[in-house]
This record gives structure tokens, sequence and C-alpha cells, in this order.
């Protein structure tokens, strides 16, 4: 790789020529798929703009002139240019570089937020800011694909681009027919005949300046456009055509997403290095399709995430009722509440991270008006590898004010099925299950049931009551193994259904020395907070504490390791509890009235 080795910074670029540009764009895509396949991630997105990568940082003077990226999952091209190719034998691991822009990595990186359609209201902001303070020395550039432009904030931005004041203004759309599956709506179809040539465009029509349709592969085509349009002195779009995967035989071929989003492979075969278990998504994914054998009123929708929100059966068994909206989450959730009104069941499979921009759709269009919509929200909680603005961390705090709407968290795959078919049998309102990304794990089963929640441990004396939410049931039993190990007594319980909270556990923290809640969602707000209000409420003085994610945005890294820097782990919780009940008093008499409890002394169950 030699030319490779020799670019530390873009200035390098322009010192090339075309030739060796064109040798460059090959040394990257080696590169590429050399270090994204052992590491997993977006090798498709980014091996369709190698040369646009290229021919940005040759016409553009970053920092100075600002690049934004869209979602900025199309970002590793701009990396390795700008100095952190060594970052990329640990891309998306603590220590590595982050699969998004990152501030903290680079002055050349601006937009961290890995939502998409944000790029052009930053763009806009960014123009105005320049015209506000006179600035004339420097560009705006957003490089926002065809999938993004199916965001409605993008043409929220587009409107007031187009309708502002004329200021320098580039953007970049590059267009490669595709989100994960091809682009859906009017929109694709439009800018199918732009990449036809046929014109005047949506955009020329809205007063924007449109330069395209431009061979994306072809660096000096793309500089001449880019020249061109910078030299405009007003906003003008650069429609950019690439094909996404490009130059990779396993991505190319690949039509399920183009390797959008690859997990570590072997380059030579395109492979997976290792097998995966079930997951909680593969589980919801089966499960559908047999509550939809047996419910025609059942349909489900994606904003443009069918196959990572295990959708693709379904739409394989029953082709009509998976609706693919693009990336539109608001309408996504308007929508469903509209299938309602028709007296359809809709299913909305989003990650969490996503379901944030549709609160107010979900909170006054669903819940207002009481509409049985099931929400499923896939990597919920820690997610780990895809940084910051992809962990699902804020659900269960955003949503449980949410009136009439019931969440379920569920722990194992069993009690997913089980939670699915409850929500979608509930019709007097709203319903929602939350899951974390990978593998659902082993079944955890309940010992005994207690007025709706499931007993999972009960052993000694009723010292600390545990309230385990979702996934984390694991933690909580191994937090009461380190207990029971110190001679504490303790009851695990899952509420399954965790808000509104079931008034049971206050009835049964009312009889232990401590309570305390463990969940995988930002301790702000969280159910542990709801709990510690049903407390109150209830006159319960038992003291609780709520473990879980701290309020704060979190670098990417395993979720494992994520997770133990919240101290999510069972020798930080059991420190925690041991300390906690060291000063407490003694248990009050009477308060080990077991006559509701089987009880289990010695063995654990
Ligand atoms: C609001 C939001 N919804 C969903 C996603 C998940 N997502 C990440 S990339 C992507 C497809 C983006 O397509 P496009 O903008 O065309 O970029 P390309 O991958 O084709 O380069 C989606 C749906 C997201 N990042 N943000
Ligand atoms: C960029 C984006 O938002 C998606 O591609 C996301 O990175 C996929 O996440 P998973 O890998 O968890 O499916
Ligand atoms: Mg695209």
């Amino acid at each position: 790789m030699a030319l490779l080795e020799t670019v530390r910074d873009p200035a390098r670029l322009r010192e090339l020529t075309a030739g060796e540009l064109r040798d460059l764009a090959a040394e990257i895509r080696a590169f590429l798929i050399e270090r994204v396949s052992a590491s997993g991630g977006h090798l498709g997105p980014n091996l369709g703009v190698v040369e646009l990568t290229i021919a940005l940082h040759t016409v553009f003077d970053s920092p100075r002139d600002r690049l934004l990226w869209d979602t900025g999952h199309q970002s590793y091209v701009h990396k390795i240019l700008t100095g952190r190719q060594a970052g990329f034998d640990r891309l998306r691991r603590s220590g590595g570089v982050s699969g998004y822009p990152c501030q903290e990595e680079s002055e050349h990186d601006l937009v961290e937020n890995s939502h998409a359609s944000t790029a052009l209201s930053y763009a806009d902001g960014l123009a105005r800011a320049d015209a506000h303070l006179g600035r004339r020395d420097r560009a705006v550039v957003a490089i926002i694909g065809d999938g993004a432009m199916t965001g409605g904030m993008a043409w929220e931005a587009l409107n007031n681009i187009a309708g502002g004041p004329d200021r320098p203004l580039v953007i970049v759309l590059n267009d490669n027919g595709r989100s994960y599956a091809p682009t859906v709506g009017g929109l694709a179809e439009h800018l199918a005949s732009l990449r036809a040539g046929r014109g005047p465009g949506v955009f020329e029509q809205l007063g924007l300046s449109y330069h395209g349709p431009v061979d994306g592969h072809d660096v000096t085509a793309v500089q001449d456009a880019l020249r061109h349009a910078s030299a405009l002195g007003r906003p003008v779009v650069v429609h950019v055509i690439t094909a996404k995967g490009k130059g990779f035989e396993h991505t190319e071929s690949n039509d399920l997403d183009l390797g959008h989003a690859v997990k570590p492979m072997d380059p030579l075969t395109g492979k997976a290095l290792k097998s995966s278990p079930p997951s909680f998504t593969s589980v919801f994914s089966e499960k559908l399709v047999e509550l939809a054998e047996q419910r025609e009123d059942l349909v489900a929708i994606t904003a443009a995430m069918a196959e990572p929100t295990g959708l693709l059966p379904l739409q394989q068994r029953f082709p009509g009722r998976v609706i693919d909206v693009g990336i539109a989450e608001q309408h996504a959730v308007t929508m469903a509440a509209g299938l309602s009104l028709g007296g359809v069941h809709p299913v909305v499979a989003i990650y969490s991270t996503f379901v944030n921009r549709a609160l107010d759709q979900l909170l006054m269009d669903v819940a207002l008006h009481r509409r049985p919509v099931t929400f499923v929200l896939d990597r919920s909680g820690v997610t780990g590898d895809d940084g910051p603005s992809h962990n699902g961390m804020w659900d269960l705090s955003v949503l449980q004010v949410v009136p009439g709407l019931r969440i379920a968290a569920p722990r194992d795959g069993t009690r997913l099925a089980e939670l699915l078919a409850e929500a979608v049998a509930w019709h007097e309102g709203p319903t929602l299950l939350r899951f974390p990304k990978g593998p659902a794990g082993d079944d955890v089963p309940a010992m005994a049931t207690f007025n709706g929640l499931d007993v999972l441990r009960r052993s000694g004396s009723l010292d600390v009551l545990i309230v385990a939410v979702g996934a984390l049931a694991g933690l909580a039993l191994a937090v009461a193994d380190g207990v029971r190990a110190q001679g504490i007594g303790v009851t695990v319980v899952d509420p399954r259904w965790v808000t509104p909270v079931n008034p049971a556990i206050a009835d049964l923290a009312r009889r232990h020395r401590l309570a305390i809640t463990v969940e995988d969602n930002s301790r702000a707000g969280g159910v542990g907070s709801a709990i510690a209000q049903t407390l109150r409420d209830a006159d319960v003085h038992t003291p609780l504490r709520e473990f879980g994610i701290p309020r704060r945005f979190l670098s990417h890294g395993s979720r494992a390791e994520v997770l133990a820097a919240c101290g999510l782990t069972a020798q930080d919780v059991t420190s925690a509890v041991t300390e906690l009940l060291a000063g407490l008093d003694a248990a009050p008499a009477g308060i080990d009235d077991l006559d509701v409890w089987p009880v289990h002394t010695g063995e654990e169950r």
C-alpha cells in the first residue's frame, strides 16, 4: 500500500496525479475489505464512496471547509484520509476508531449523530452562521444518501435552504439506490428518472441548482462537478451516482443489503467468522410469523430496516403485510395510528434509539387515541460497538410517561414470545416490547409467581428484593448468588410488564430491608425511578437503590465493556448491596411472614 501509507492528511491528495488517485482508490478498497472483514462494520456503504471521498478532500480544504456526513456510517474513507488508518485495527472497539464521525478523534469530524437525515439541517445552520458572521472563505458541504433523503427532516431543511437568501451550500446526494434494501417511495422513482437524465427535477423546481447525474466512481468527474457547484455561490445539489459495495464480490453480490453492515467475515468467502446463536431478533421474527398466520389483522411496519429488525421472514411469507416507509419513523408511527383506526393491528419494528425521533407521534397520534399499536424495540439498552447515538438507553425513561402505554421487557426468548402474543392481544391501547441486540441466551424460568410478578429466586430471610428488568435478569441472579454467599437473604422478581409498575412490587418491598432495581436503561427516569415513585405513593419506606446507565453518552466498545463501565456487573452490584445493608437496621420482627413464600433453604434453585 505504497501510496496510502504516504497519506497522513488530505493535503497530500492534492500532490497526486489523476492516475495516482485512481491507484490510491484501489489501495483504500483493499484496506477497507481487509480491516472491515476482520472487525465487522459498514463495508458496503464505504466501498461505495471511495472515489467520492477522495474527490471531496481534493476539491475542498477540510476542516476549514466543513464536510457533514449524514448518518456517518460512510465516513471510514474520510477517516482513512484524515490520519486515522491505524485506528482501523480496532474499528468500533475500545481504543479504536468509532464507526461514525467523532469530534474527539479529529478536527475533520463535526456531526457525530448516526441518526439519518440531519446533515442538511446542520448545513443550513452553518451556512446561516457564516452569512451572519460575514465569513466567505469556507464551504459547507453536506453528503447525504438517497435513503437518508427519504427522511422528513431532509425536506424540512431543503424547504428552508431553498426558501432562504442565496448562500453558498453544496449538497452531495450520494445516490446508490439503496438503504439496506432498495430505496422506497416516489423519491426513489424520481431519482431514477434523474439518473436517466430526465430533468428538471424536484430540486430545481424548489429553486435549488442541480448538477448531475455524475459518475461517483470517476474521481475527475466528481472533482469537476464539485468545483462547478462550489463556484455557483448558492445552494446546489450535486447528484452523484455510486454503487454500494463496489469492488468486493461478496458485497456486490449480496442482494440482501450489498454489505450494508457486515459481521466479521472471511474476506475470501464472505462467510461470517462466527455463527450467531438465536437472537432476540430471531425469536421475535419467528413468533411474529406464527401470530400473523393466526391473525389476518396483523401488519408490520419498518423504517427501511426490514432485515435487521427481523421482518424479512414475515415479508417473504406475507409480502403485503410488511410496509417499508423508508427512513421515516415519524410517518411510520402515525401511519400505524391510521392503520389501527382502520381496524388493523400494526406491529412497528424499530431500533430503540430511532423511536426517539417519533415520540410526539407515539404520544399524540397513538396513545392519545388509545390505539392498539404494538412497538417492538430492538437494540434496546447498551448496543456498544455502534457508539453513543446507537445505544437504546432512553426508551424506558422517555416512554414510561406515555399514558396508557404498556411496556414489557422480556428476559429471554420464551418470555419474548409470550409477551409479544400478550401485546398483540391487548386492544385497550398501545403496547411496547424492548430487548437488546444479540443472543436471547438460555431461558430463565420462574420458580413461582406473585401477583403477576415472576419470582426467579427466593432464598433466606427477606433482606434484599431485586427487581430485574428484562435481559438483566442474568445479572440479578448473579447478584443473588453473590449476596447469598454472604448469608444475605434475597428475592429476585421479574415484572415482565415493567410499566405501569405492578403494585405487588410495593407489597414485596415493604417486607424487605432493602430493594434494588437493575435495568439496561438510563437510571434517570427509568423503571427504577417509576418504582421509587410507586413506593412513595404506597407509603413504603424500604430504602430503594436503582442500578442503571448513568446520565452520559457512552463511547463505543463491546456491550460487556460498556455495561461494566456503567457499574452493571455482578461484582459491583453485589458490593453495593452488601454495603447498603450494612448500614441498615436488622429486619424488624415479623417482617419475615413467609406464609406466601415457598422457602428454599440451602441448595439454590
Ligand atoms: C433515523 C434513522 N433511522 C434508521 C437508521 C438506520 N440506518 C443506518 S444507515 C441506513 C440506510 C442509509 O441509506 P443511505 O442514506 O442511502 O446511505 P447508504 O448506506 O446507501 O450510503 C439506515 C436505515 C438511522 N441511522 N437513522
Ligand atoms: C448506520 C445504522 O444506523 C445501521 O446500519 C446500524 O449501524 C445497524 O446496527 P446493527 O449492526 O446493530 O444492526
Ligand atoms: Mg443509499
